[in-house]
């Protein structure tokens, strides 16, 4: 069975005080850390000394299991750095796969450059017929964006990125260590997230505010779609180097990806979550014993759901301090093998009860099949299942990548059969325009009465969902032309 995938985290610091090397050394692993949601399966780092020679250690497992000494004793001071928490999405899981990936011309006349890739690039397989000769030693589709930006013609790493950015087709959020300096770059259409924040002469950017959080840097802003931001000892520069008319943050970023506590579009993720869940209350107004939130990504949705329906709230589903995420496992063996580790069931309050169980999102259906079998044999009488998330009916390759509409629950079933398939007594999905609606409250963007589902599309992209145009349409795939009006588009 393929795989579907989400995505992993990136995250670079430059720092300009002398002073902090060291804590900057250590703030590179906390950020890093921080972003472990979003990849399990490797971590990574690369950094620059002060004489701009790269130094380099990745290994498989996440960054507690890779850096369980701290930060490398190999590594001289550094200057900058760039770091990667992995989950495939091109390429297996294996330790040549593992990023930040160096890239070198075997010839040494150009000198070597990192970067650390989070989104998923669909034309990789054009881009490597383009250039059988570019040497890799991975199938990701990360080293081949590291390669052209090595090889490509151009006398600055400005210049090269402009040069491959109308070839790749599909996310990234990178950031590169080159030319002694921290790149920092947003696909145009603005897939993925990429911030960037300040503490004391040093910069960081990262996939999520979360790790700016973590070392205690101050949120400056969101970096645009098709921004290029230069890191380097003048401090920090910013261009558009690209744009589309159309850019959207794929909406399973709120939803489930991101940490609670990130910041997404200008608003916190928790509060975005509860607005979901106040929406949820609105289009599902069940009656039962209690709310139950499916740790730990619901919690938020479940609360505020509780509080609208005034039902009272309870973790009748507890998560096991150690376990993973699951649905980011790369194989559907390890998925079940976490689920049986994950989660644990107060028996007593169970047995004769009518329970919702509100979940994030339904996507295979494996945590809720998993957890209505066992809720049923502790004596539940009713079980109502309620996803913050609508259907996820259709593939999408841009991040997270769902490969075959075949591994969806949702996909050609009705919420009948749905819940006939999960055995419960009834499954119920947010619309679409009660998730439009909830995301536009929790942005404070009054909703005129009657909004159509034509409006979704004005910070988020749904394809997943919803079936839109280019880069947002699923079956469009790489080899056909992009719609003109999607190209990106660069400066004159
Ligand atoms: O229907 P499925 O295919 O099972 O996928 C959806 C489930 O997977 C995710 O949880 P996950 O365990 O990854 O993380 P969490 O602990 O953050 O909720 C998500 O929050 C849902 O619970
Ligand atoms: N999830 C991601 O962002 C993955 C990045 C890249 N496509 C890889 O497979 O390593
Ligand atoms: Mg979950």
């Amino acid at each position: 069975m393929e795989s579907l995938h989400d995505k992993c985290g990136v995250v670079g610091i430059y720092t300009r005080n002398p002073k902090a090397i060291h804590e900057s050394e250590q703030h590179l692993l906390l950020s890093l850390a921080a972003l472990q949601h979003r990849g399990q399966e490797s971590a990574g780092i690369a950094i620059y000394n002060n004489e701009d020679t790269l130094f380099y250690r990745c290994g498989m497992g996440k960054v507690q299991e890779v850096f369980s000494d701290g930060y490398p004793d190999t590594f001289p001071p550094m200057k900058c750095g760039i770091g990667h928490v992995r989950y495939s999405t091109t390429g297996s899981s294996c330790i040549e796969n593992a990023g930040p990936f160096v890239v070198r011309d075997d010839q040494g006349s150009i000198p070597p450059l990192a970067l650390a890739h989070n989104g998923n690039i669909i034309n990789t397989d054009v881009l490597r017929a383009w250039h059988p000769h570019y040497f890799t030693t991975s199938t990701t589709d990360s080293e081949i964006i590291a390669s052209l930006l090595l090889h490509d013609t151009g006398h600055s790493m400005r210049e090269r990125l402009m040069n491959i950015i109308p070839r790749l087709r599909g996310a990234y959020s990178l950031t590169i260590l080159a030319e002694g300096k921290l790149y920092a770059l947003r696909d145009p259409w603005g897939l993925r997230p990429l911030c960037v924040g300040y503490t004391d002469n040093t910069w960081i950017v990262a996939s999520e505010s979360c790790a700016l959080d973590r070392i205690g840097a101050t949120f400056i802003r969101q970096v645009d779609p098709g921004e290029l931001i230069t890191l380097d000892d003048e401090g920090m520069r910013s261009e558009v180097i690209a744009t589309t008319p159309i850019s959207r943050l794929c909406v399973l970023e709120p939803i489930y990806f991101a940490d609670a506590t990130s910041q997404l579009n200008g608003t916190v993720t928790y509060a975005i979550r509860q607005e979901i869940g106040r929406e949820l209350a609105r289009e599902y107004p069940r009656r039962a014993d209690y709310v139950v939130p499916v740790p730990e990504t619901s919690i938020p949705m479940a609360i505020a759901y509780a509080d609208a329906t005034n039902i009272p709230y309870e973790q009748l589903i507890t998560r096991n301090r150690y376990s993973d995420r699951t649905f980011i496992k790369p194989t559907q063996n390890e998925r079940l093998k976490a689920l049986a580790q994950k989660f644990s069931f107060v028996k007593a309050k169970i047995l004769g009860a009518r329970l919702i169980i509100v979940d994030d999102s339904i996507v295979r259906g494996n945590t809720l099949k998993h957890l209505a079998s066992h809720l049923r044999q502790l004596g539940a009488r009713e079980i109502h299942l309620l996803s913050s998330s609508p259907p996820l009916r259709h593939t999408c390759h841009f991040g997270i990548d769902i490969p075959k509409e075949t591994e969806l629950i949702a996909a050609g079933r009705d919420t009948q059969e749905i819940a006939e398939e999960l055995q419960v007594d009834s499954v119920g999905y947010l619309s679409l325009r009660g998730l439009n609606t909830a995301l536009k409250n929790a942005h404070r963007t009054p909703l005129s009465s009657e909004s159509s589902v034509d409006c979704l599309d004005e910070q988020y992209c749904f394809s997943c969902m919803a079936l839109r145009g280019w880069p947002f349409r699923p079956q469009s795939r790489m080899n056909t032309p992009l719609q003109a009006d999607l190209l990106p588009v660069l400066p004159t």
